[in-house]
């Protein structure tokens, strides 16, 4: 699986691959200038190219690139917008060697007489907000309407949070160094970055990180057993829905049923009775009722928790003083069973602090930015700004796995790996979405895979149901139900990919 690096993690394996492993930095650059070169003609009109540099090293692989084209016969100008002053030593060889090979210089241009620029003004080594000239030279690249290349980050965005600094390039494509940067893996610098590739350039070794989530998760997909029964697949218990919220429970039930749970219990409001019977027959019902004494509640709740193996707690279950009743019972007659928390479970448990140590690692924790703010006492600003920080601050509190809901989804197993979705859309940004990941989630758990695995899968396949949807229907029309349907149609074209395999002996999804 790829690993995400910030900035400054990038910084540290270039001079651990100089310094400790004797690599010169200028293999590396030159190394790093031909995968970009390489991009250019495959995928750009090279009839005339502008390459703009900084005075760093992301400038000094902008030189060798101008170098390249130049000496393969391309059109090519050089800008040089930083200053010499501050040229790195790289930056000063690249200089000189641009002039001995008589590239083009230019001054002054109009971007809008280029087929392609490079942009190579700042990468890795941005420290603080562009202004200025710098930011009137990219405003001016981007007003072009030039198709832009990227040199491992487009100019303006941070590299560890994917924030704009002020402005940035907006480039159809990013040919970035040895390991993707986590900042354009988050919005918005991923939609600055276009398509991204990822070069190797001979700079390796890093151990820590965020894992994406890519195609190679497929592999996670539970096997199923042929001779296996509704018992082998696993009994979900959904404790969901409440008076006029019947979807909540409608949509994680079945989204546990299609994701391959073998029976699905829903336990839920009297009201909901006959609407779910209707909507949903496959679902076996148990309710209760708001007058309910506590100790008819606790025989219903334990009845249905000891029929179950998962239980699934929150979806449109309001925080009414019943279901807190019910969340503090699930989390002390649990008996270590799987439990999945999501809506107001969750509201609940930031109100209740005294249930979250209660939680282990095999219970798992769905917020969305809202939701996690509330959990973990801060502010959605301090959460974008600062995600890891804020989810071991809650697991200090809390130690459970967590999918952390966002335009793009983090993932924190309790044993501490991160993970970051990439699947997904703004399409799923719509009711009952989240109902259906609470679902999958269950589904997985109850199909034997562990929280650690399941969070991160149920996050990913969520997600790539979410692109299904966003084909068939558009990410701005798609619903709740659109999901459901990409997500029968995913996971069967997931099990055939995996039975072709099997056929073939095949070990390479990527074929
Ligand atoms: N051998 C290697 O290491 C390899 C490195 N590689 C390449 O090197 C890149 C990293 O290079 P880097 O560290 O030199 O930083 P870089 O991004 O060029 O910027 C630094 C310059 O920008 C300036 N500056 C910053 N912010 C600014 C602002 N807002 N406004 C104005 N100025 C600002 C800053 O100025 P200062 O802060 O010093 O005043 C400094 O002059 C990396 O992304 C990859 O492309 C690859 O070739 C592989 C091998
Ligand atoms: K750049």
């Amino acid at each position: 699986m790829q690993i995400l690096v910030t900035g400054e993690q990038m910084k540290q394996l270039d001079q651990a691959t100089i310094q400790t492993m004797g690599i010169p930095s200028l293999v590396l650059m030159e190394r790093a200038a031909l995968a970009v070169f390489d991009c250019l003609r495959q995928h750009f009109s090279l009839k005339k190219t502008l390459v703009v540099c900084g005075s760093g090293n992301n400038g000094a692989d902008g030189m060798a690139v101008a170098r390249l084209l130049h000496l393969a016969g391309y059109s090519v100008d050089l800008y040089l917008a930083g200053n010499p002053a501050s040229f790195t030593e790289e930056m000063k060889i690249q200089w000189q060697a641009a002039k001995n090979y008589q590239v083009s210089i230019v001054n002054n241009c109009r971007f809008s007489e280029y087929t392609t620029i490079v942009d190579a003004l700042f990468g890795v080594g941005l420290s603080r907000e562009l202004s200025g000239k710098y930011q009137t030279l990219v405003d001016a690249i981007n007003a072009s309407g030039v198709p832009v290349l990227a040199v491992d980050i487009p100019s303006g965005i941070h590299a560890g949070t994917g924030q704009v600094m002020g402005t940035a390039v907006r480039a159809a494509e990013t040919v970035t160094f040895a390991y993707r940067k986590l900042g354009i893996s988050l919005y918005p610098g991923t939609v600055y970055a276009g398509n991204v590739q990822v070069k190797d350039v001979g700079i390796y070794g890093a151990s820590k990180g965020i894992y994406a989530l890519d195609k190679e998760a497929i592999s996670w997909l539970p096997a199923r057993d042929p001779g296996g029964n509704k018992g082998t697949f696993g009994k979900v218990l959904l404790i969901a829905g409440s008076r006029n919220m019947s979807g909540a429970a409608y949509f994680s039930s079945k989204a546990a049923l299609v994701s391959g749970a073998g029976m699905v219990r829903i336990l839920t409001d009297e009201s909901n009775r006959t609407i779910l019977q209707q909507q949903f027959p496959e679902a076996m019902l148990s309710v209760y009722d708001s007058s309910m004494q506590h100790e008819k509640l606790a025989d219903v709740l334990k009845k249905a928790m000891h029929w179950a193996d998962v239980i699934a707690i929150g979806p449109g279950l309001s925080t009414s003083k019943t279901a807190e009743d019910l969340l503090q019972m699930v989390l002390t007659f649990r008996q270590s069973k799987p439990i999945v928390m999501d809506a107001d479970a969750l509201n609940l448990l930031a109100k209740r602090k005294d249930l979250q140590s209660q939680c282990d690692a095999s219970c798992i924790l769905t917020p969305h930015m809202g939701e996690m703010s509330r959990l973990a006492d801060c502010t959605i600003g301090d959460l974008k700004a600062h995600p890891q920080e804020a989810m071991e601050t809650l697991y200090r509190q809390c130690p459970c796995t967590l999918i952390m809901k966002d335009a793009r989804t983090w993932i924190r197993t309790a044993d501490g790996v991160y993970y970051l979705n990439l699947t997904g859309n703004h399409g799923m940004a719509t009711a009952g979405s989240g109902d259906v990941l609470c679902g999958i989630t269950a589904g997985l758990l109850a199909q034997g895979m562990r929280s650690s695995q399941a969070a991160p899968f149920a996050a990913w396949l969520h997600g790539i149901a979410g692109d299904h949807a966003a084909q068939e229907k558009g990410a701005r029309s798609m619903t709740a139900s659109d999901i459901l349907s990409g997500l029968c149609v995913q996971l069967q074209m997931l099990d055939r990919k995996i039975a072709r395999k099997e056929d073939t002996g095949e070990n390479n999804y990527e074929k």
